[in-house]
């Protein structure tokens, strides 16, 4: 194959008009030349210097100016040959056929497939038809475009994609057919699909028997509780290969390699929210062709040596565990369920007794009470990411835990609690777009621990209300947040060994109903909602394991774009 210079400039047809089009290793570009210039030709350049400072001025102004695009070869999804025989073009809104003229003028002609940024962090896949007279330059500009997308070595090529056909509106299979499908076709992923037959079908398939060194990726069809699955499966999967003992709550735990993307078809789509921006199919698949990746912070729960589960968004016992336990008996409804069974677990007003324990992370950029937000090639999370590591180093020299790590003071806080709330990321959602903790980072290390104490049903009420406007939910007397790296909670009423939380709740239910007399409280203890799963036991000692996994997405960007 002929070797292609680093610069193309050529001037093609482009909506009857005549347009300069450039590409180098960056960035594509189209300019509108003046009436004056309308003379197709083409012409190629060798001087990179030159083509690179073009795109540097174009890129300031971001995609369109009058008449002038740019799009950064990162974000070209595919470039195809196109038939000009009946095209149709678009032009300020209307669809035009090209005249016989041009047709004949014009006869070759090919597109590019690029991301197109719109509303509220949404990814749209945009497209532009450039014509020519000449064979050969068509020919010429399609291969470079094909050999600029063959240096993005990010891009995955083969995917495993699981499909959860019950999750949120039970549409996982239809959104990923009618959304999906075309989308990896044209960017030639290939893809092995797995829908699944039954709760935890995608964890075991991947725990002991999916090839991964097949492919680049895992794709998840489905809500949170779908992305559990395969992050359990994937994480346990990396720990056997490597020997890790996943029971020891003190083990560090090895990296998984292969990235996870979420196509959102399900209740909260929590992590996809917090992770994108938006909770849309088009947009992950988008995220996921680019080859995006952005780390994620991983908590590990252990109750008495024993491991139960991961978790990446929210850890939540009292309120959130318990409208889980009673929404998971109505998952008929729904998404809804959650509206239903929030409004009647807040009208029980439930509060629960224990002591949590936690090593406040002091070392740390960043704060839970601070305005910063972790947004993509975020500062914050590179730093504390930065430090996490070298401290782990520190850790092997000394082989086992580190000094740092048992001198720093553990804190106890005792009480009464509506919510003990753990959020690893902000845990925005469409139901709060700022999330429960709106300065949680994704990759720092660290988890904020939210204590809502009991107070009074008004209270709690203006504390939920909060999460849905620019107020503090932390700005009251009765909420503590504090950042940390590990945490304890054990409650007041104690399990014992082989005792679960429903014998818990019989042998103290004389003690319950002293203790809520107005109203038909059964249990002394709640449940932990562990992204959206409950957990068998109240007691649980929590670790975060810094940036343990990665997404195919780049964490929320600065600006939502037009
Ligand atoms: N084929 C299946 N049949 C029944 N349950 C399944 C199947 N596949 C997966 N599941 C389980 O369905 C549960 C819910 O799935 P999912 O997270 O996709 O939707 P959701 O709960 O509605 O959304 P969210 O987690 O965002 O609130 C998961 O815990 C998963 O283990
Ligand atoms: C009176 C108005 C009050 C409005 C209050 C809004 C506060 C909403 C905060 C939502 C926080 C969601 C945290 C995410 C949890 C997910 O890991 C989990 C699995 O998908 N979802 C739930 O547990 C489902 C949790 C459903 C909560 C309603
Ligand atoms: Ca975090």
């Amino acid at each position: 194959m002929e070797k292609q210079p680093r610069i193309l400039v050529s001037q093609f047809m482009l909506k009857n008009r005549v347009f300069e089009v450039t590409l180098n290793r960056l960035f594509l570009t189209w300019k509108e030349l003046n009436a004056r210039k309308k003379r197709v030709s083409g012409s190629i350049h060798n001087t990179f210097k030159v083509g690179f400072c073009l795109a540097k001025v174009l890129h300031r102004t971001r995609g369109v100016t009058s008449g002038s695009h740019c799009v950064p070869v990162s974000e070209i999804i595919a470039v195809q040959e196109t038939e000009v025989d009946n095209i149709q073009t678009k032009d300020e809104g209307k669809w035009q056929k090209m005249s016989q003229k041009t047709v004949e003028t014009y006869p070759y002609a090919f597109t590019v497939f690029y991301v197109e940024r719109a509303r509220q962090h949404r990814w749209r896949c945009g497209n532009v038809t450039f014509f020519c007279s000449d064979g050969l330059l068509r020919q010429q500009w399609v291969q470079a475009i094909k050999e600029q997308l063959s240096l993005q070595t990010c891009r995955p090529k083969h995917l495993l994609v699981y499909i959860n056909p019950y999750g949120g509106k039970q549409q996982g299979k239809q959104i990923y057919e009618q959304k999906v499908v075309q989308l990896f076709t044209l960017a030639s992923i290939s893809t092995d699909v797995i829908v699944t037959e039954r709760a935890n079908h995608a964890r075991d398939h991947l725990k002991t028997e999916a090839d991964l060194k097949k492919y680049d990726g895992i794709v998840c069809v489905g809500g949170d509780g779908m992305f559990s699955e395969v992050i359990h499966g994937l994480i346990s999967r990396t720990q056997t290969d490597s020997g890790v003992d996943q029971n020891c709550a003190h083990e560090k735990l090895v990296q998984c390699n292969l990235r996870v993307g979420i196509i959102p078809a399900g209740s909260t789509d929590c992590i996809c929210y917090a992770t994108i921006g938006i909770n849309d199919p088009v947009t992950s698949a988008l995220h996921i062709i680019v080859g995006d990746s952005q780390a994620l912070d991983v908590c590990s729960v252990h109750h008495n040596d024993t491991f139960l589960k991961y978790s990446v968004s929210l850890l939540g016992y009292g309120f959130y565990g318990d409208i889980l336990a009673d929404s998971e008996k109505k998952r008929w409804m729904g998404p809804a369920r959650y509206d239903f069974s929030g409004i009647k677990t807040f009208l029980s007003h439930h509060y629960y007794e224990g002591t949590v324990s936690f090593q406040p992370a002091t070392d740390i950029l960043g704060n839970p009470r601070d305005k910063t937000k972790c947004r993509s090639g975020c500062y914050v999370c590179q730093h504390n990411g930065q430090l996490f590591s070298e401290e782990i180093r520190d850790e092997s020299v000394e082989g086992g835990v580190s000094e740092n790590e048992d001198e720093r003071e553990w804190k106890v806080v005792k009480g009464k609690f509506l919510a003990i709330n753990a959020a690893s990321m902000s845990c925005a959602c469409p139901r709060s777009p700022k999330g429960l903790s709106p300065a949680a980072h994704l990759a720092d290390g660290t988890t904020d621990i939210i204590l809502v104490r009991k107070c009074s049903r008004l209270n709690f009420l203006r504390h939920l209300l909060r999460h849905t406007s620019k107020d503090d939910q932390f700005d009251l007397t009765f909420i503590e947040v504090h950042r940390v790296r590990k945490f304890k909670f054990t409650p007041k009423y104690c399990e014992s060994e082989d005792t679960d939380v429903k014998d818990v709740r019989k042998k103290l239910f004389s003690q319950i109903c002293r203790d809520h007399p107005a109203c038909s409280c059964t249990s002394v203890n709640s449940n932990w909602n562990c992204d959206g799963e409950i957990l068998d036991h109240a007691a649980v000692e929590v670790g975060v394991h810094c940036q343990l996994i990665k997404l195919f997405a780049r964490g929320i960007e600065e600006k939502a774009g037009v």
